[in-house]
């Protein structure tokens, strides 16, 4: 009897695994990313043999392209640094690659392919004409000054600008990359190719930017939440929150729950976390906000600011009491101990403002506790989804207002949700993760049907 091969049609899930791992070599997180997605999406195509004998998924699981490059720049003390740069481009059966960079010393090729992976399930789930892809470097903005920034964004633009296009390729930011990292990269892309048009979102509102785009990742996110406890009959007016991060997504997370009545008691960054029992309120988001995004400063300093709260230097905020939990920082953030303790002090739903913060256990352990959880690609989509307005904006030379926008992301958001119980749903308990999965594979793959093997 012949054993099977990674090229057999019918491979079973831990064959297919199999292959995953000896094609990407060390690639943690890539390898943890399509795990979590073919475990769904093997169950569903089950009795389909048409994306059996396309071999759908592997193709998906094997990016495009990956463009890799070294990136110099000059420090303010006129050392040459050298980086490396990546733009991964997962798939663009559905739309032009669409993705955000990021800039952080964690960077590596796995992460990118991760993150180009998660990407393209994402921006199908939205319904928009997106595709999937992803880049960023090594470089850590962290301590650098704005000139240092400046440079460095205008030599990554140099090499990256031959890669992309507004019907190509449509960057934005991501953890390490705001409005001011977009504003020099996007300068930067207009001076080579003396042509103004939507290549980047997340853009300032003066040259083109979506007014909604900063919040709409974390509104999205309570958005969502909103729906998960909505379908449960219950509300987010009263809840207690623990939110993780203290950049542009965390923020917005906290801002939108308290305006919609519940408690955030904490944040966070690399260096620790900040319990505030009285739980935030505007003015103190707002400071947040200009510490994060002016000041460039650690999340420490709030307690000094505000002596209510306390600061636990070295240490996650999943230990403390809350209904709801919001990760908002970075991958593999929350392990099995985190959501274990998250469970036990009776946290009822978590709906992620990162991008895989949950580890593949720590999933397991909401699903077995039957809680209501909503994995990053369906609950963050929001950003994306409005950087996908913003293109169509750009495209059409208008600007559509703040009010607008907020009624598309809130009907966005309903419609992700939407296609997650109908793909997740089965006796009475919604898996996210699986409606997730399985909605944001069927649209790709049936597209990549269409054109063949190609
Ligand atoms: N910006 C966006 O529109 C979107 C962002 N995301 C995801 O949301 C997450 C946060 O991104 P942004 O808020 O945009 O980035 P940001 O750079 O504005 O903030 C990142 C935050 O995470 C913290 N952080 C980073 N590494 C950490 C670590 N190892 N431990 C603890 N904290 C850490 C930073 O201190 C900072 O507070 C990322 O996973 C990103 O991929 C997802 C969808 C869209
Ligand atoms: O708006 C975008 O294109 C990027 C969003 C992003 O990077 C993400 O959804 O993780």
């Amino acid at each position: 009897m012949q054993l099977a091969s990674v090229y057999d049609r019918h491979v079973d899930l831990d064959t297919f695994m199999e292959g995953v791992k000896k094609r990407n070599p060390g690639q943690k997180e890539f390898v943890q990313a399509v795990q979590e997605v073919a475990q769904d999406v093997y169950s569903f195509i089950e009795d389909k043999e048409e994306y059996h004998e396309a071999q759908i998924l592997r193709r998906i699981a094997e990016p495009d392209r990956i463009e890799s490059f070294r990136v110099c720049w000059e420090d303010d003390d006129q050392n040459v640094r050298v980086e490396r740069g990546w733009r991964v481009q997962n798939n663009n059966a559905i739309g032009p690659y669409k993705g955000g960079i990021r800039f952080h010393s964690s960077v590596n090729e796995s992460v990118l392919k991760f993150l180009a992976f998660e990407q393209t399930f994402k921006n199908s789930l939205t319904g928009l004409p997106l595709g999937g892809g992803k880049g960023g470097s090594n470089f850590n903005p962290k301590g650098k000054s704005d000139h240092e920034v400046m440079r460095f964004c205008q030599s990554f633009m140099t090499e990256l600008h031959r890669h992309i296009g507004p019907d190509v390729d449509v960057p934005a930011g991501d953890i390490g990359v705001g409005s001011r990292e977009i504003g020099y990269m996007f300068g930067q892309y207009k001076r080579i190719t003396n042509r103004w048009e939507g290549v980047l979102t997340g853009k300032a509102t003066e040259y083109g930017g979506s007014q909604m785009r900063p919040e709409a990742t974390g509104y999205g996110a309570v958005y969502f939440l909103r729906n998960m406890l909505s379908h449960a009959d219950q509300e987010i007016e009263g809840k207690t929150a623990v939110i993780s991060g203290a950049g542009n997504v965390a923020i917005h997370a906290a801002e939108k729950l308290v305006q919609l009545g519940g408690k955030v008691l904490t944040l966070s960054d690399s260096g620790g976390f900040i319990y505030d029992p009285d739980g935030l309120d505007q003015e103190k988001i707002d400071w947040v906000k200009r510490l994060k995004n002016e000041r460039r400063g650690r999340i420490s300093e709030y307690a000094d600011e505000y002596p209510e709260a306390t600061y636990h230097e070295d240490e996650q905020p999943w230990s403390v009491e809350c209904d709801v939990a919001l990760p908002c920082a970075t991958q593999n953030e929350l392990d099995e101990g985190a959501a274990k303790l998250l469970l036990k002090n009776g946290c009822i739903a978590v709906s992620e403002g990162a991008n895989m913060p949950t580890t593949l256990e720590g999933v397991k352990a909401f699903q077995d506790a039957k809680i209501m959880y909503g994995p990053g690609k369906a609950a963050n989509a929001g950003g994306v989804a409005v950087s996908g307005l913003e293109m169509s904006q750009n495209s059409e030379r208008v600007s559509w207002n703040h009010e607008r926008l907020g009624e598309e992301l809130a009907e966005l958001m309903d419609g992700i949700h939407d296609k997650c119980v109908e793909f997740g749903e089965a006796d009475g308990y919604v898996d996210y993760v699986r409606g997730a999965n399985i909605a944001g594979f069927k649209k790709v793959a049936d597209a990549m049907l269409a054109f063949g093997v190609v």
